[in-house]
């Protein structure tokens, strides 16, 4: 959409999201991941996107054990491997990458966090999301899970200015359940929702694929789900099928559940014609219901 302020996607974009295979051994999980980020980048992606706790298994046990201490930023090497690995993953590649998930832990604060670097193509970190919806659910007899027991929450909404492109808002696996968020990232601007998750065989089977729809059509904006591949001796079995959502609300590309790389060329019109055709950003009714965009959406972050 072109407003004063200009289209909300600059120039024609490609992103590429990696559905990984991680392992137990965190140093071959960065060395894997490398490979495929150099992959992607050499078929002209630039936003390059890996799957959260794409480091480690993911599951409460294993946050203490692959947890990373990122401050101060940038942290020492010895102390933040991944850091490090991600960074030169984005400057050797001159990709913008948004660096899945990690195990974070603040040994000031003794808090852990599910937590996402995001890259710069020189390998700077221009910003980090600490997911702020925990995933704490219990279907009984399918799928009990309770990351509060370790983690704490981040508590504010990202929003990461890739300059040549527009905004993009990073948020992850069960963050996508809220609108909200969604929604305030939308209406600051970004061009595209993405969201490194792991969704398992109950809900993933349901929800994943329905709720990158939603919240595309919701907002009218690209969203990509970037899963790891699915490995069924794991003691969480991720879904996969890692895509990418158009602005209509149609799924463009979605893996199914083994490792591979999904991308798609993203572009300003496809954003601009729903919104000039359903134009609900004109059609608001603030006068029925509050703007969640009004009200403090940035806090300060230990
Ligand atoms: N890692 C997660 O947050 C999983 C979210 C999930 O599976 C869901 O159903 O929500």
């Amino acid at each position: 959409m072109s407003s004063a302020a200009g289209p909300v996607l600059k120039q024609p974009v490609k992103l590429a999201c990696i559905q990984l295979a991680s392992g137990a051994d965190k140093q071959a999980n960065l060395q894997r991941a490398a490979e495929h980020v150099e992959k992607a980048a050499a078929k002209g992606n630039k936003i390059v996107v890996l799957p959260e706790c794409f480091n480690s298994p993911y599951g409460t046990k294993y946050f203490p054990q692959y947890a990373e201490t990122l401050l101060p930023s940038p942290p020492p090497a010895e102390q933040a491997p991944s850091f490090h690995a991600l960074a030169k993953m984005a400057s050797d590649n001159n990709v913008y990458l948004v660096g899945g998930s990690i195990p974070e832990f603040n040994p000031d604060t003794k808090k852990h966090y599910n937590t996402s670097l995001i890259f710069g193509p020189d390998g700077s970190l221009l910003a980090s999301h600490r997911k702020v919806h925990l995933f704490d659910i219990d279907i009984p007899g399918k799928v009990t899970f309770r990351e509060s027991d370790v983690l704490s929450p981040g508590n504010k909404v990202t929003i990461v200015d890739l300059p040549e492109y527009g905004k993009i808002a990073v948020a992850i696996c069960y963050d996508l359940r809220f609108p909200e968020l969604a929604t305030i990232a939308t209406r600051q601007g970004a061009f595209a929702l993405i969201y490194p998750g792991a969704f398992n065989t109950t809900t993933g089977a349901l929800h994943w694929r329905l709720l990158g729809q939603a919240r595309a059509v919701d907002n009218q904006i690209y969203v990509a789900l970037c899963s790891p591949a699915r490995d069924v001796n794991a003691d969480y079995v991720a879904w996969g099928h890692s895509l990418v959502v158009d602005p209509m609300a149609k799924v463009l590309v979605e893996a199914d559940e083994n490792e591979t790389i999904v991308e798609w060329e993203l572009e300003t019109e496809k954003i601009a014609e729903p919104r000039r055709n359903i134009p609900l950003n004109t059609q608001r009714r603030f006068d029925v219901y509050p703007d969640v965009n009004k009200g403090k959406i940035q806090f300060e972050e230990p």
